[in-house]
């Protein structure tokens, strides 16, 4: 499937540097250069830099330059912009070849103000222009990160579920807990960071944002899961994941989820391992028939260990940590994309693999799609749950932007009170509704 990917904010800026990052690393081609990034600020990456600076728009600046503001965390400050410069961001999209790509993946962070609020009305704007789905990828705000963010998560969400095809989530408070991760407990700011000992980063640390592994983590998932079969070098035996898979499954609407599992396999020594795994690495490398050959043929009981592996493997990525932790029996629908070499790619293991997930997700028709890539070193699973319902983290935010909302109203009644200590407007309210009975 080949997708137009545009990131809004400074998180979905890193995340589409970061699938660019992947595509360059599997070789594979999601976007064919099919990028935009729109921010409020100059945008920061955490590892090279892929996208070009023609493609990438900084909207508001004339606001900024005015009166030294920015947008600072406030989604309907973001929008307003947004839409007053929409011919900005309009022209910005001539750059996108839409009759190149089968849909649209629009990356945001929720839990400030470009991404939840621009990236809505760049959602809009897309929809005016082109017939394509498009699909959201909307990162939730850590629990750390406070009342505020959680408020806007809820309310930009809300807006992300109404106006794009789906929303494919990921939740930055069960990714981040995990040690090498971003440092929650010192973070004030989303983009201020400081190593775990309270200490300022230094060298090359002081440029990231501390979000590296977990941008590569989602950047993995979502080039597995869409660009299945699409390597800029293509093997002969490919059979290529059909993209009317991946969009019957992404019908449903809501948010959905993506689970992940590898495994690398044993390379023989020698030259042709070598060959088969530097080819892998550099796509441009042609890997060359004999490389390429199974390591050995296949008797019965390596075909069963074939088959018992790929089963596993589709259980470890329906069980691993989703982008979305969830209840799976909620889902909709489920699709499982395999990939890896060839010979490795065992038709009854998929089966059996897929009957599991049928009967474990309780779905009664798993889609499923393989790449065969003979150059691979590892066996992959992807496992797409669209629609899912059943989900801890979202009731969660929803609760604490209620509690938020509500104390947010308290106080603004309470200066009311005290601007206007003798109760005058409300007893003229009160009149009012009186009069007008
Ligand atoms: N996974 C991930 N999450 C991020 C990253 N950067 C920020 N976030 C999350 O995304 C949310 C939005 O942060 P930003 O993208 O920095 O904010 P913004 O959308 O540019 O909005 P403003 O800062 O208000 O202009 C934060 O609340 C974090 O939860 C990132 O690189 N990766």
């Amino acid at each position: 499937m080949k997708l137009a990917v545009i990131g809004v904010g400074n998180a979905g800026s890193r995340i589409v540097n970061n699938i660019l990052d992947v595509e360059k690393e599997t070789g594979r081609n999601l976007c064919n250069g099919n990028t935009l990034l729109v921010n409020s600020t100059k945008p920061t990456f955490d590892v090279d830099e892929h996208v070009p600076e023609e493609r990438r728009l900084v909207i508001g600046d004339v606001y900024w330059d005015a009166d030294g503001s920015d947008i600072d965390g406030d989604p309907e400050l973001a929008a307003t912009i947004a839409r007053e410069e929409k011919n900005d961001i309009n022209r910005a999209f001539d750059l996108i070849e839409f009759h190149q790509v089968d849909g649209i993946l629009v990356v945001a962070g929720l839990g400030r103000g470009t991404g939840g609020g621009a990236g809505a009305v760049v959602i809009d704007q897309l929809n005016e222009i082109c017939d394509h789905p498009i699909y959201a990828v909307g990162v939730l705000p850590a629990e750390a990160e406070g009342d505020e963010a959680a408020l806007s998560a809820a309310r930009t969400l809300q807006s992300f579920v109404t106006k794009a095809d789906n929303v494919i989530t990921f939740d930055n408070d069960a990714w981040q807990d995990d040690d090498e991760q971003r440092w929650v407990d010192e973070v004030e700011s989303p983009d201020e960071v400081a190593p775990p000992d309270g200490e300022a980063p230094t060298g090359d640390d002081a440029d990231r944002s501390g979000y590296g592994p977990v941008n590569t983590a989602l950047a993995e998932r979502l080039v597995t899961l869409f660009a299945a079969g699409e390597f800029s070098a293509p093997s002969a035996s490919e059979s290529r994941m059909d993209p009317s898979d991946i969009m019957r499954t992404l019908d449903t609407g809501g948010l959905s989820s993506i689970g992940y599992a590898s495994v690398e396999l044993p390379q023989g020594g020698g030259i042709r391992s070598l060959v088969r795994s530097l080819s892998n690495r550099y796509s441009w490398m042609p890997g060359g028939a004999w490389a390429s050959a199974p390591l050995t043929e296949m008797d019965d009981e390596d075909a069963g260990t074939a088959a018992a592996k790929i089963n596993n493997l589709v259980r470890e990525a329906a069980r691993s940590k989703l982008t979305l932790p969830c209840e799976i029996t909620s889902a909709d629908r489920a699709l499982v994309v395999l990939s890896g070499p060839s010979e490795t790619l065992s038709r009854k293991g998929f089966e059996g693999g897929r009957y599991w997930l049928e009967r474990e997700a309780d779905i009664v028709d798993v889609m499923a799609g393989d790449e065969p890539h003979d150059r691979a070193t590892s066996l992959t699973a992807v496992v797409l749950f669209s629609n899912v319902t059943d989900v801890a983290r979202i009731e969660e935010i929803q609760e604490t932007a209620v509690e938020h909302q509500q104390a947010l109203d308290a106080d603004e009644t309470l200066d009311e009170s005290a601007e206007d200590p003798a109760g005058e407007s409300a007893d003229e309210t009160a009149t009012e509704a009186v009069d007008s009975r």
